[in-house]
């Protein structure tokens, strides 16, 4: 099982990292998200720029990253822009898309991009490439805000991610009731223990789901979304929570 090295932090090692999304849609927003993360000593930070009043200006958006950036400092840093399709704020073209990724990927202060699984194949291959060539990593991600789909369809999108070179499969999906938690859960470890050769991460969404964003260790997730002021995906739970969860798994777990 590979590892991921981001600047101090190893993904797929130990207890899950904990990530907090930034979700402002001004710089003077984002700059005060990013200071009380600051405080809170997260492991994570994820930019999700579909929210930025100003995504569709390449210019403000490098701006706003490098304002950002001066903040966190060595804080390994997510790159997002989620699509509507899969629960995003708002819609893209695939070539905006690419255009805003390759361009944020090619300034040198991202560590990961978040590239969406069903966007387009040659585009995601493209963008995959593109971010190899800077040394950033990929996070392939699919999600489903509706439903929770079988445990093979889980396992098989996961597995779709890892054989296009992500370095992090990932999928978020909603369940309809506790036995599609369990589905989750159960595709999860599947992945993790038969097939995956590198960390992944999931989560089953919004109230039912939280066990998962907890159970991380136990069952193969290697990253867990927390809400700081604001959840940016349903069933977030606060930081210090999370912690306090992480680390009694995590030593029931190791023993
Ligand atoms: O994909 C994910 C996971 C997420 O949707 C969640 O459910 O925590 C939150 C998003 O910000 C992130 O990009």
């Amino acid at each position: 099982m590979q590892v991921v090295k981001v600047k101090d932090i190893t993904i797929g090692e130990g207890r899950p990292k904990i990530c907090v999304p930034l979700v402002g849609r001004s710089v003077e927003e984002l700059v005060a998200e990013a200071q009380y993360i600051n405080a809170l000593a997260i492991d994570v930070v994820e930019w999700r720029v579909d929210f930025f009043e100003k995504v569709d200006q390449l210019a403000s958006v490098s701006e706003a990253l490098a304002s950002i950036r001066a903040i966190i400092q060595d804080v390994p840093l997510i790159f997002t822009f989620r699509t509507a399709q899969e629960g995003g704020e708002r819609e893209i073209s695939v070539s905006d898309y690419v255009a805003l990724n390759k361009t944020i990927i090619r300034t040198g202060l991202i560590d990961l991009v978040d590239v969406e699984l069903f966007l387009d194949k040659t585009a995601v291959k493209e963008l995959i490439d593109e971010a190899h060539q800077h040394q950033v990593f990929v996070i392939v991600s699919n999600h489903d805000f509706t439903k929770t789909p079988d445990k093979e369809e889980i396992v098989s999108r996961l597995k779709q991610a890892q054989a296009i070179g992500a370095d992090i499969p990932k999928i978020a999906v909603m369940p309809r009731n506790r036995t599609d938690v369990l589905t989750l859960l159960d595709a999860t470890l599947t992945m993790h223990q038969q097939f995956a050769d590198r960390p992944i991460i999931t989560m089953s969404m919004a109230g039912q789901g939280v066990i998962s964003r907890l159970a991380g260790e136990v069952f193969g997730s290697a990253i867990t979304f927390a809400a700081a002021k604001k959840a940016s995906a349903p069933g977030q739970v606060s930081v210090d929570d999370l912690r306090h969860s992480l680390e009694l798994l995590h030593q029931g777990f190791v023993g």
